[in-house]
């Protein structure tokens, strides 16, 4: 019976931290489904599609990691891919509270559990937002984001 786990997040855009998180999972697991939050909600700066495109380019080189976008809750995600677990990553204990509490929310819905992996330190700090910031106010996020990623938010950042 292969064991599967979730990953979700708005992945807006996708940075080392994320693959990290992803790829540690990807050692757990059997198989791992990225799960991309459709937040119609949210004014995301990348369109749902050229998020599971770009998370699709920058986990080719994990063969047993998926993509795809939903709606709605991420427990329907999990029971719809057969997934038993969501695998969040954790930068910090301020992430925790929230966390804690979807997590139970999550278990309560669905009997879907939530294993916790704490972020590589290098990427604690790092966040969506913030290399959206920098890279709109001209900083340098090489170290942060996969190259295909830097430059379609320079493109999409910077109007000339
Ligand atoms: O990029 C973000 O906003 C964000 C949020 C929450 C997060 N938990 N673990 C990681 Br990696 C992570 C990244």
């Amino acid at each position: 019976e292969a064991r599967i786990a979730a990953c979700s997040g708005s992945f807006d855009p996708v940075t080392y931290g994320h693959l990290d998180i992803f790829a540690r999972a990807a050692q757990l697991y059997d198989e791992v489904w990225v799960a991309v939050f459709h937040n119609a909600s949210k004014n995301a700066l990348f369109s749902v599609e050229e998020r599971v495109e770009l998370l699709k380019e920058t986990t080719a080189d994990l063969p047993n990691v998926r993509v795809a976008s939903f709606q709605g809750l991420v427990v329907d995600f999990c029971q719809k891919h057969g997934a038993a677990v969501l695998v969040r990553g954790v930068r910090a204990a301020s992430d925790f509270d929230y966390e804690l509490q979807m997590a139970q929310m999550n278990y309560g819905l669905a009997g879907i559990e939530t294993v916790f992996i704490p972020t590589n330190p290098l990427y604690s700090f790092l966040s969506s937002s913030m290399v959206k910031d920098v890279t709109k106010w001209g900083g340098d996020v090489s170290s942060h984001v996969p190259e295909i990623v830097q430059s379609r938010l320079i493109e999409r950042l910077r109007q000339e």
